[in-house]
């Protein structure tokens, strides 16, 4: 068994986070020779993965480190048709106090929040009120989200209405048809599109790895989506029937990984979709830090799409500094 015992930073988290502002990735001339050269070996990459939850245990002096950090990297999320300004103000209110005072003063933290919140463009102007002067970013999913099938001038206009709204960042879905019927330069083109809608917001690409084939494909459209300006690839809207998953992530990262080796430029990591867990969390910090680096662990390069990860979280920091678990229900974000 291999063990986590570097914390990713000391306690005191959002004061220690690395504080490089990066470049932004200004995208590059479609390379078709380099995306058709990316292969994907899939029963390796499969069988590197499932190692990964088992051969990594975070030491327990450690853990509450990781987590802490893992918080910080949270675009704290509501997508649902039912979503009202209430429910969001209370998501916004979780976002800027993400653990009890109690808590933070029993680890010695002064002060975290989480990345950023994700709403819908309906729910941008209560997001932002209710995060007056947290500094935390109002991100928006766009492009018709989740299937992203309507006319791409409305796509496009919609980016746009969410920047004039406030959205600071921005989500966008990748048309899957183009990923699936190999028209790399189809993808470029809106994907071009799309970043030049955003201006100075900050785009993720959603790639919804769910539904695109093949591991290949994946790490071809990650390829195409950062060749094209993307600051950010993500994995999943949350909608698909396979979301983020370890397999996914190994191909993206190093694609990732890949565009920086050539570029210079260092395009962040956005896993999305059914990640609930802590001890899951701290895989995925573990798998970036390994990977990617230390860089790579802080909020300007990392986010998890996550709408009940910080329930876990809180529930994990309580039993580390009480020793006892207090029920799910009583940190509920919603
Ligand atoms: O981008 C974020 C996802 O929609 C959240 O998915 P989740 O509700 O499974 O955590």
């Amino acid at each position: 068994m291999e063990t986590t015992d570097t914390a990713p930073q000391s306690q005191s988290v959002q004061q220690s986070l690395p504080q490089v502002v990066e470049p932004r990735n200004p995208g590059m001339d479609l390379d078709m020779d380099w995306v058709m050269s990316l292969q994907a070996n899939t029963s390796a990459i499969e069988r590197r993965a499932a190692t990964l939850p088992a051969r990594r245990s975070v030491k327990k002096t450690h853990q509450a480190a990781w987590l802490l950090r893992a918080i910080t990297c949270i675009d704290l999320t509501t997508l649902s048709g039912d979503d009202t300004e209430r429910r969001v103000e209370r998501l916004c209110a979780k976002a800027m106090h993400p653990v009890s005072d109690s808590l933070l003063s029993a680890l010695g933290v002064d002060d975290i929040k989480t990345g950023a919140v994700c709403v819908y463009h309906e729910m941008i102007p209560a997001a932002l009120r209710a995060l007056e002067g947290s500094r935390i970013p109002v991100a928006a999913v766009s492009t018709g989200f989740p299937a992203g099938l309507s006319p791409l001038h409305l796509r496009i206009a919609e980016i746009e209405e969410s920047v004039a709204a406030g959205a600071a960042e921005i989500d966008i879905v990748i048309s899957r048809r183009h990923v699936l019927t190999g028209n790399w330069q189809a993808l470029y083109d809106e994907m071009r599109a799309f970043r030049a809608a955003c201006g100075s917001a900050h785009i993720k690409a959603i790639l919804a790895t769910g539904e695109l084939g093949s591991l290949r494909n994946v790490a071809r459209a990650s390829m195409v989506c950062m060749m094209a300006g993307a600051d950010f690839i993500k994995t999943s809207t949350g909608k698909e029937s396979v979301n983020a998953t370890l397999p996914v992530t190994l191909v993206m990262i190093r694609a990732i990984r890949d565009y920086y080796e050539r570029s210079g430029y260092r395009v962040g990591y956005k896993p999305a979709g059914g990640i609930s867990k802590a001890k899951d969390a701290i895989t995925y910090l573990a798998l970036i830090k390994e990977e990617l680096g230390t860089a790579w662990l802080a909020p300007n390069l990392f986010r998890f799409g996550a709408s009940s990860l910080l329930n876990d979280i809180e529930r994990q920091l309580e039993h580390h500094v009480t020793g006892q678990y207090s029920a799910g229900y009583r940190h509920a974000t919603s």
